[in-house]
C-alpha cells in the first residue's frame, strides 16, 4: 500500500514515523540489550551521579539508570496501549449501541454516559486504582474504565449520524439483528474518527499511567516503568537531576509521538476529504461560442480512478440547451448521466479527471474563469436538483436558513430581503411560507423536493439540472413536480436538463431527448418522435421496454436484453454491439460517430433501424 503523496511530503509525518520507529525498536530490543544491566545490582555503585560507565547515574541498588529507562520502554508502552484499547473497545461498543437500541435503551445509555462524564477521568482512575489494588493490572483496568465514558460519548455522537441514514433503515427493514446492524452498518462507518481519537488517547494514557506509577498506584517493584523511575529520581532531583529528567523526557517523547501520529492521520484524512473544485490540469480554453445557448458542451469526457483501474464513464459527450428548453437525458443505470451533470456543475468526486473541448454556461467559458469566478458563476447561473432531497438538505438547519444562505452569500442580500425572497420561492413551488421555520425531517418527500426546487430558484439560474428529481416520489407527486418545473421554465425561461431513466416521463415532459449508453450519446431527437421514429437499436429497445396499460399481462415485461459493457475493459466498436440483434461486422470494429439523420435527429449507429421495424426485435436474445 503506498502512502498518499501529501503524507510523503510532510516533514511532520516523517518526524512522527521516526519517533514511532525508535519507540517500537526500543520496546522490542531494549530488554534484550540492556535488560541484564538494568537488573544487575552493584553495591559498590549505589546512588552514583552521571559517569562514563553510568551516563545518568545509578539507583539505590547500584543499577544502571540509563539501562532501566531504556528497558522500561516496553512495559510503559504496552500498559498504556492495553489501557487505551480496553477503554476504547468498551466505550465504543457502549456508545455505538445507542444507534441500534430502542428509544428507552438509548435514553438510558445516554443518561449513563452523561453521568459518568461528570466525573474527572484522572480522579476516577486514581480512585479505581486504589479499589482494584496497587499494581500494573489494577492501574490498566482503572485507566481503561476511566476512559470508557469519553469514548462512549464520541462513539454515541458519531453513531447518531449513522442512525438516521437510509442504509441503516434499509438494513432494519431487512430484519437484521441489533448486533448485525452494529457490526456491519454502524461501526464501519464511524471507525475512522474513532481510530484517530484512540491514537491520541494512547498518549494521554501513557502520561496517566506514568502518573499512577509515580504515585505508587501503578507498576510495583521489582517491576518498573517510566513513572516509577521518575518517582525514584525525584527523591534526589536537587542533587542529581538526570535520574528524574530522563524518565520524564521519555514519557514526554512517547506521548508526543502518539499525539503527532493522531495529527498526521487527521491531516491525511482531511486532505483526501473534499474534492478540489478544480480538476487538474488547467483546461485549455473552450472552442468558439455558439450564440444564444445557455449550455454548450462539446466532447466532454470523465475519467475516474477505481481500485481495479481507471474507467471512462463519460466519453465525448456533446450537448447544448437554449433558454427555456427542456432536454431529457435518458439511459440505463450506470450509463453516465449523473457524472455528465456533475462534470458540468464542477462537482465531480475526488480524483476524477475531466476533459472537454467546450464547456460554456450562459456564454462564459468555465475554463477561462479563475476558480473563484467559476464558483460564483456556477452558483448563480446553475441549480442542481438532486435525486434524493433527504440527503441534499442539511438535517440540522431550518429550511429558511438553507434557502437564504446562497443569496446572502452571492448577492449580499440582507437577512430580511433574503427571507422575503425565500417565502416567495416557497409560494412558487406551492408550499406555505410557514415551512421556512421547519427542518427537513418535518417535511414529506414531495415537499422536500419542492424545497430543493425553491432553493434552486432563489439564485434565478439560467440552467436547472434536475437529476432524477422524481425517482423517489410516487406517481402523483411526480406529476406535480414535473408540472411545477414546466411552470417555472415558462415563468423564468430557465433551461432544464432533465435526467431520468424513465423514458415515458422524459418523452412526455421534455422537448428534446438525448439517449445515453455506456458513457456516450447514441441518439438525439425531438421527444415527440421518441415513440415512433427512434432509429438507434438501444433507444428502440428502451422505448419497447416501457409497459403500457394495453400490454398483455400474461407475458413478461420486455427488457433490454444483455448487460452494458464492462467499463474496465472497453472494446473497440459500438458499445451496444454485443446486445444488438442487427449488428454487422463493422459494428465490432469501429465506434459509429453521432451523425445527422435529418433536422433535429442525430444517431450514432452504422445501421440505424428502419422506422417500420418492430422495436421488440432489435436486441439480442
Ligand atoms: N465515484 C465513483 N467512482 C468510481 N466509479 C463511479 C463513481 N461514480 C460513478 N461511477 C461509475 O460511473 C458509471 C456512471 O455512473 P453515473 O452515476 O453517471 O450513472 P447514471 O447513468 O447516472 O446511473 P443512475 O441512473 O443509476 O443514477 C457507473 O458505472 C458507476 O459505477
Amino acid at each position: 500500500m503506498s502512502l498518499p503523496s501529501g503524507l510523503r511530503r510532510s516533514p511532520m509525518a516523517w518526524a512522527t514515523a521516526a519517533m514511532l520507529v525508535s519507540l517500537v525498536a526500543l520496546a522490542l530490543v531494549g530488554p534484550l540489550l540492556w535488560g541484564a544491566a538494568a537488573d544487575r545490582p552493584d553495591p559498590s555503585a549505589v546512588l552514583q551521579g552521571p559517569s562514563a560507565e553510568h551516563p545518568i547515574g545509578t539507583d539505590s541498588l547500584g543499577r544502571d539508570l540509563l539501562a532501566r529507562v531504556l528497558t522500561a520502554t516496553r512495559p510503559s508502552l504496552l500498559l498504556a496501549l492495553a489501557a487505551t484499547l480496553l477503554g476504547a473497545t468498551a466505550g465504543v461498543l457502549i456508545g455505538a449501541c445507542t444507534a441500534v437500541l430502542g428509544r428507552r435503551g438509548r435514553r438510558l445509555t445516554a443518561g449513563l454516559i452523561n453521568l459518568l462524564l461528570a466525573f474527572p477521568a484522572l480522579l476516577v482512575a486514581m480512585f479505581l486504582a486504589v479499589v482494584f489494588g496497587a499494581g500494573a493490572a489494577g492501574a490498566v483496568l482503572a485507566l481503561a474504565a476511566a476512559g470508557v465514558p469519553g469514548f462512549a460519548r464520541l462513539a454515541q455522537t458519531l453513531a447518531a449520524g449513522v442512525a438516521g441514514t437510509d442504509h441503516l433503515a434499509a438494513a432494519r427493514v431487512l430484519g437484521l439483528r441489533r448486533h448485525q446492524l452494529l457490526w456491519r452498518h454502524v461501526l464501519p462507518n464511524i471507525a475512522e474518527p474513532l481510530l484517530l481519537s484512540t491514537t491520541t488517547a494512547a498518549g494521554t494514557a501513557l502520561v496517566a499511567l506514568s502518573g499512577l506509577s509515580f504515585l505508587g498506584l501503578g507498576v510495583q517493584p521489582p517491576g518498573y516503568d517510566w513513572g516509577q523511575l521518575l518517582s525514584q529520581g525525584l527523591d534526589r532531583i536537587y542533587a542529581e537531576p538526570l535520574p528524574a529528567l530522563a524518565p520524564g523526557l521519555a514519557v514526554l517523547y512517547a506521548a508526543l509521538a502518539f499525539q503527532l501520529l493522531g495529527e498526521v492521520l487527521a491531516g491525511s484524512v482531511a486532505r483526501r476529504g473534499p474534492a478540489p473544485r478544480t480538476p487538474a490540469p488547467t483546461p485549455a480554453p473552450s472552442g468558439p461560442a455558439e450564440d444564444g445557448l445557455v449550455l454548450q458542451v462539446e466532447d466532454l469526457s470523465v475519467e475516474l480512478p477505481t481500485p481495479d483501474g481507471t474507467i471512462r464513464p463519460v466519453r465525448g459527450v456533446c450537448l447544448s440547451l437554449r433558454p427555456g428548453e427542456v432536454v431529457g437525458l435518458v439511459g440505463e443505470s450506470g450509463s453516465g448521466k449523473s457524472l455528465t451533470a456533475l462534470a458540468i456543475a464542477d462537482l465531480l468526486p475526488y480524483g476524477a479527471r475531466v476533459s472537454r473541448r467546450t464547456l460554456r454556461l450562459l456564454g462564459a467559458d468555465l475554463a477561462a474563469l479563475t476558480p473563484k469566478e467559476r464558483n460564483r458563476h456556477l452558483a448563480t447561473g446553475l441549480s442542481v436538483i438532486f435525486q434524493n432531497p433527504a440527503s441534499a438538505l442539511n438535517p440540522s438547519l431550518r429550511i429558511g436558513t438553507q434557502l437564504t444562505e446562497a443569496v446572502r452569500a452571492h448577492r449580499g442580500a440582507s437577512r430580511a430581503q433574503a427571507a422575503a425572497e425565500a417565502a416567495d420561492a416557497l409560494r412558487r413551488v406551492a408550499l406555505p411560507p410557514a415551512l421556512l421555520r421547519s427542518r427537513p425531517h418535518q417535511l414529506s418527500g414531495g415537499q422536500r423536493q419542492r424545497v430543493m426546487i425553491a432553493s434552486g430558484l432563489m439564485v434565478r439560474p439560467g440552467l436547472i439540472i434536475a437529476d432524477e428529481p422524481t425517482t423517489a416520489l410516487d406517481v402523483t407527486v411526480q406529476r406535480q413536480i414535473t408540472r411545477l418545473l414546466t411552470d417555472l421554465r415558462r415563468d423564468t425561461s430557465a433551461a432544464i436538463l432533465f435526467i431520468s431513466h424513465d423514458v415515458a416521463l422524459v418523452g412526455e415532459f421534455c422537448e428534446r431527448v438525448l439517449v445515453m449508453y455506456a458513457g456516450t450519446i447514441v441518439e438525439s431527437l425531438p421527444a415527440d418522435r421518441l415513440a415512433d421514429s427512434a432509429r438507434h437499436p438501444y433507444t428502440r429497445a428502451l422505448v419497447a421496454s416501457v409497459p403500457d396499460l394495453t400490454a398483455d399481462r400474461g407475458r413478461p415485461l420486455p427488457t433490454v436484453e444483455g448487460a452494458p459493457p464492462d467499463p474496465l475493459a472497453p472494446e473497440p466498436g459500438c458499445p451496444f454491439e454485443p446486445r444488438c440483434s442487427l449488428r454487422q461486422d463493422r459494428c465490432a470494429e469501429q465506434a459509429p460517430p453521432l451523425e445527422d439523420l435529418d433536422a433535429g435527429h442525430r444517431v450514432a449507429c452504422w445501421h440505424p433501424v428502419p422506422v417500420a421495424v418492430d422495436p421488440k426485435t432489435v436486441t439480442a436474445s
